[in-house]
């Protein structure tokens, strides 16, 4: 008694005196510390605030903030968040998840980071369980998955970020990166654990590095419920925006040559989607092999090279077609632009500004409309800007972004910049596993994710989104996951509700308090 004022404010009140206290913080970092904050004390006003201005606040909370939010994550640490699983002690991952007393249907998703390739800013240790963090925010404010039935959860496998090992207030193992049999041991005991304990929950996996990324997901794919959002939610919003792209040019995917600057974990999940693509329009395999170059730090990557990933090998390109391109060395990515004339030129890179005017224009010279996706995260990273590569191609480029991107003026004309950001897909499809309970994310299920994004925007000439807006995240989501629900029927690995629309409505919560009589 006596130990509060006297007024009592609504959920909306509350909301308005948070997002005052919001903008008088001086920079987004210190936002970002501000709403993880609001956070741990009233998660309902947290995502209230997140859902009431998400085109807003989703650039804090998640991508290009968070990165920022991460580098500084063991200074600005206030209270833990999420489940920590050390490497060291194995045989505490069961016990760590027991812990909170969660039952077998409590918990519809996990996100899990080993946090070796953190967007394009590379290994942060145990300071990545913030992207676990941040997109499960997404989650929950564009797809209204209940926090309490979702779980963030890091990989300590140690790092080496010299930065961090010598940093004495580094939250993390103080060792370097374990590889090989024991990491490998460590993976399968989180699969096993987690799989048992909430057998109908999604298993989504971020930014590990290229190597495990892949191998992870191919070896254990059929057997969970899992999801690697770097490969195949960057693949399938990548795909969309390329779908709604040939709208405006009126081409198919059986017309395009692509090129993929940066050939890991996201560029190579965003070839096979273009080649599967190609594929389903009509090119056989091989053809459709051959239409994707890929560019990495060496160059064209070609069959002569023995430096080559297993995943990249596929689209290796015969040395012997580059005969002639160059004098001596690597083929760049001008020289490649040069020769292959691509029609699509995606950006999975880190490497700041490598589109240069030389490269766009180059493209712009061969093809009337030039589709340019600098995707690399976050704003220190990006490939381009779109501003730069609309004027160089007087308005003939389309482009899509990871990062969000204002619109651009140009000779009278406004171009709407769409964000190619897995976030804009991942949320709903995750709500249709969810929701038809399926036992694993097929292709039909990707690609229908893929179609419901598109089939969501009107590009007109170019100058509209290739992408539906953020602000419109809930719909957005609520159409993918139908989309996907009824693919995981077809592919008979999922159960139909007798009614979707409504069963989807219902999957989605709220945040608003409830009633304690
Ligand atoms: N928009 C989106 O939704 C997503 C964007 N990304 C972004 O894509 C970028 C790459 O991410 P991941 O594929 O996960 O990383 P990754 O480490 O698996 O791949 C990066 C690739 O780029 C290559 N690379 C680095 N510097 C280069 C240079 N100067 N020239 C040519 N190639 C170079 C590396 O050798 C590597 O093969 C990051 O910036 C990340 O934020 C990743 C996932 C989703
Ligand atoms: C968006 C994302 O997943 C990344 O940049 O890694
Ligand atoms: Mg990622």
């Amino acid at each position: 008694m006596g130990r509060l004022p006297d007024a009592v404010l609504s959920l909306e009140e509350q909301a308005r005196r948070a997002y005052e206290q919001l903008h008088r913080e001086p920079d987004d970092l210190a936002k970002n510390v501000y709403l993880e904050q609001l956070h741990d004390r009233n998660e309902v006003l947290y995502y209230r605030l997140l859902t009431d201005h998400l085109s807003e606040l989703l650039p804090i909370v998640y991508d290009p903030t968070v990165g920022e939010a991460i580098k500084r994550y063991s200074h600005e640490y206030r209270r833990p968040r999420g489940v920590y699983l050390s490497m060291d002690r194995l045989e505490d991952v069961r016990p760590s998840f027991e812990a909170l007393g969660l039952g077998p249907d409590d918990v519809d998703l996990l996100v899990v980071t080993d946090a070796e390739e953190i967007l394009g800013i590379g290994d942060w240790g145990v300071n990545g369980v913030q992207i676990s963090v941040g997109k499960l925010a997404v989650y929950t404010a564009a797809a209204g998955f209940h926090p309490g039935r979702c779980i963030p959860v890091v990989l300590d496998v140690g790092t080496d970020n010299e930065d961090l090992l010598n940093d004495p207030l580094y939250l993390g193992a103080r060792h370097s990166r374990v590889r090989g049999e024991q990491y490998n041991e460590f993976v399968i005991t989180y699969l096993e654990t987690v799989s048992t304990l909430y057998p109908n929950a999604l298993l989504h996996f971020e930014d590990f590095g290229p190597g495990n990324a892949r191998r992870i997901l191919e070896t254990y794919g059929a057997h969970y419920r899992m999801f690697n959002d770097d490969m195949q939610g960057t693949g399938i919003i990548t795909l969309a925006a390329a779908v709604s792209a040939l709208k405006v040019t009126k081409r198919s995917f059986s017309d395009q040559r692509v090129v993929v600057f940066g050939a890991g974990t996201a560029g190579v999940g965003i070839a096979d989607q273009m080649r599967q693509s190609m594929i389903l329009d009509g090119l056989p395999e091989e053809e459709a092999t051959r239409r994707v170059w890929l560019v990495d730090k060496q160059g064209l990557l070609l069959d002569s090279m023995r430096d080559l990933w297993d995943y990249q090998q596929i689209y290796a390109r015969p040395t012997s077609e580059t005969e002639g391109w160059v004098k001596s060395g690597p083929v760049d990515l001008l020289t490649t632009v040069r020769h292959v004339q691509p029609t699509i030129l995606v950006g999975t890179s880190t490497a700041r500004g490598a589109f240069t005017r030389d490269v766009v224009m180059e493209m712009a010279k061969h093809v009337d409309r030039p589709v340019i996706f600098p995707l690399s995260n976050p704003t220190e990273r990006i490939e381009a800007m779109p501003a730069d590569v609309l004027a160089w191609t007087d308005g003939r480029a389309l482009c899509a972004t990871g990062i969000p991107v204002g619109p651009v003026d140009l000779n009278g004309v406004r171009y709407e910049i769409g964000q190619a950001n897995n976030a804009l897909v991942y949320p709903g499809l995750g709500l249709g596993v969810v929701v038809s309970r399926a036992k694993q994310v097929t292709p039909r299920m990707l690609r229908a994710a893929a179609e419901a994004v598109a089939g969501q925007v009107q590009p007109g000439n170019g100058e509209g989104p290739l992408l539906p807006p953020v602000d419109n995240l809930r719909a957005s989501s609520a159409r993918i996951a139908l989309a996907v629900v009824q693919a995981a029927v077809e592919d008979a690995i999922g159960a139909a509700p007798d009614d979707p629309v409504q069963a989807v409505q219902d999957a989605m919560w709220q945040p608003v308090y409830t009633r304690m009589d």
